[in-house]
């Protein structure tokens, strides 16, 4: 079997690999041109593969997905439809990524331009979708792919290559698949720093792991305690039409995801959109009415939002963030609730007025690898390195909140990692710095998908100080 060189999606250092031009390694961000304008349909499917592409190429060069698809959109020409389909595609090739890469490295001649790599593996994604149902016919992939690649400066010389490329594939689908699925990247879509990561942390969960982050997520919402109860809410849901599902005390699976605009009641504040093993965090704060509550990493407000349905407590929403901050107040608007905003470091005390707060709610920043499938560019993104990093920084966070905490108060540390050194390790290192008392908590809840219960992968812990 011919050796083809693989594509741009290793570190920097392997990215250095001698047929590889410069531009392929993280430090040199190719000059994408992202704003040019291909005069292709806005309806059409080669639209929303060069679209998506240039998002998944961004990516590439270390934008977050979010982030990249807003760039592309902003040309402003993509209708509402056109940018559904791209986000959709995008989607599904950050999460066959690792398959994508290997079956271009098989069948490649040279390692192809970061815009044809990305709409290479937008295409392939498309193509071995693992849905019953594949949203689009393999030879309209491939005919609208060529016609996307034909339209834009970065792709138009390598359409002859494109077209060879996806045609083999149809050809010699099966050999292709079984030869790139012997590689675990390709197999499991993951980094191999973070099946090895999983592996080492999860030695009898870590193949389960791996696949619920490469399922589609679910769409679960937040019953809002002070505006509708369950039972009203769910009867609300079954007279729209809409299946759902209790998860949680205040939590409801749809069956179906849809926009926010259309799920009944969100615009009056009836429901929140959350995670179900997010909303224990609220639950596990016991807090109650008159209660001085710091919420210091706070934004976008979900678990905010959530104490405030819970309890007339008192509380502080801090971030660092002042952009993500804004949305905080956003979600407290809609669900007519108060907090006071502040935009400061929670590593530091300089915005503290020596209040002690009853509640503290440590939501740190972390790896975020216990959420991949709802962004599954994460682990594109992340660096093995980065987990020390960020165990370092939310360290220096949990001491400093620490003695902000009054005598007999509740610290609870979350984190959306799947990573020990970020979730127990660090726990239990806080603890015996701080002489803190650990009570009742779920510790790490791996990411599970399933009939009675849907949630992301969490970790919590619950500390009491001496009164
Ligand atoms: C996991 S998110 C919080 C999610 C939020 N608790 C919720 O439920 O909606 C972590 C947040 O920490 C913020 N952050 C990161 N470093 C920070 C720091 N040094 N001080 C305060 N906030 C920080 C980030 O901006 C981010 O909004």
């Amino acid at each position: 079997m011919n050796k083809r060189p693989t594509l741009s999606l290793k570190s920097p250092a392997k990215a250095a690999a001698p047929k590889l031009r410069a531009s392929h390694a993280r430090e040199f961000k190719p000059a994408l041109q992202t704003s040019f304008q291909t005069g292709l349909k806005p309806d059409s499917l080669a639209y929303s593969l060069i679209g998506a592409a240039q998002a998944v190429a961004q990516v590439r060069t270390g934008t977050n997905l979010p982030q990249a698809l807003a760039q592309v959109w902003a040309k402003g020409e993509a209708t509402p439809q056109a940018r559904g389909a791209m986000q959709d595609i995008a989607y599904r090739c950050m999460r066959q990524l690792g398959q994508s890469e290997t079956l271009i490295g098989l069948m490649a001649p040279k390692a192809p331009e970061p815009l044809v790599a990305a709409l290479l593996a937008c295409a392939l994604a498309l193509m071995t979708a693992p849905d019953e149902v594949s949203p689009y016919e393999e030879f309209t992939v491939v005919d609208q792919t060529v016609t996307a690649a034909d339209a834009h400066p970065d792709t138009a010389r390598a359409k002859g290559m494109v077209n060879a490329v996806l045609r083999r594939f149809l050809r010699e689908r099966k050999a292709l698949l079984e030869t790139a699925l012997l590689q675990p990247l390709a197999k499991w879509n993951y980094p191999q720093w973070w099946i090895d990561a999983a592996k080492a942390a999860w030695p009898q969960d870590w193949q389960g792991v791996l696949t619920t982050g490469n399922s589609a997520p679910p769409l679960t919402l937040r019953i809002n305690a002070r505006k509708t109860t369950m039972t009203a809410y769910l009867a609300t849901l079954e007279a729209a039409g809409m299946a759902a599902t209790q998860i949680g005390p205040y939590a409801v699976r749809l069956a179906k995801p849809v926009g926010v605009t259309l799920i009944p009641g969100f615009s009056d504040g009836l429901v929140s959109v959350q995670d179900a093993g997010a909303q224990l965090a609220a639950p596990l704060l016991d807090v109650r009415d008159g209660m001085r509550v710091l919420d210091a990493c706070a934004a976008p407000g979900g678990k905010t939002c959530h104490i405030l349905e819970l309890a007339d407590a008192s509380v502080t929403a801090l971030d660092a963030d002042a952009k993500r901050l804004a949305r905080v107040g956003e979600n407290l608007e809609r669900l007519g609730q108060q907090a006071t905003l502040r935009t400061a470091d929670a590593q530091s005390a300089g915005w503290w007025d020596g209040k002690p707060f009853d509640r503290i709610l440590a939501d740190v920043p972390c790896t975020a690898s216990g959420i991949v499938r709802r962004h599954p560019d994460i682990r594109w993104l992340r660096r093995k390195g980065d987990t020390l990093q960020l165990a370092t920084l939310s360290s220096k966070i949990l001491d400093n909140l620490w003695q902000m905490l009054a005598p007999g108060g509740k610290l609870l540390f979350v984190t959306c990692s799947l990573w020990p050194q970020e979730s127990e390790a660090q726990a239990a290192a806080f603890a015996v710095r701080n002489q803190a008392v650990r009570l009742d908590a779920p510790g790490q809840l791996l990411p599970a998908g399933g009939a009675g219960q849907d949630h992301d992968g969490l970790f919590y812990a619950l500390f009491q100080k001496n009164a």
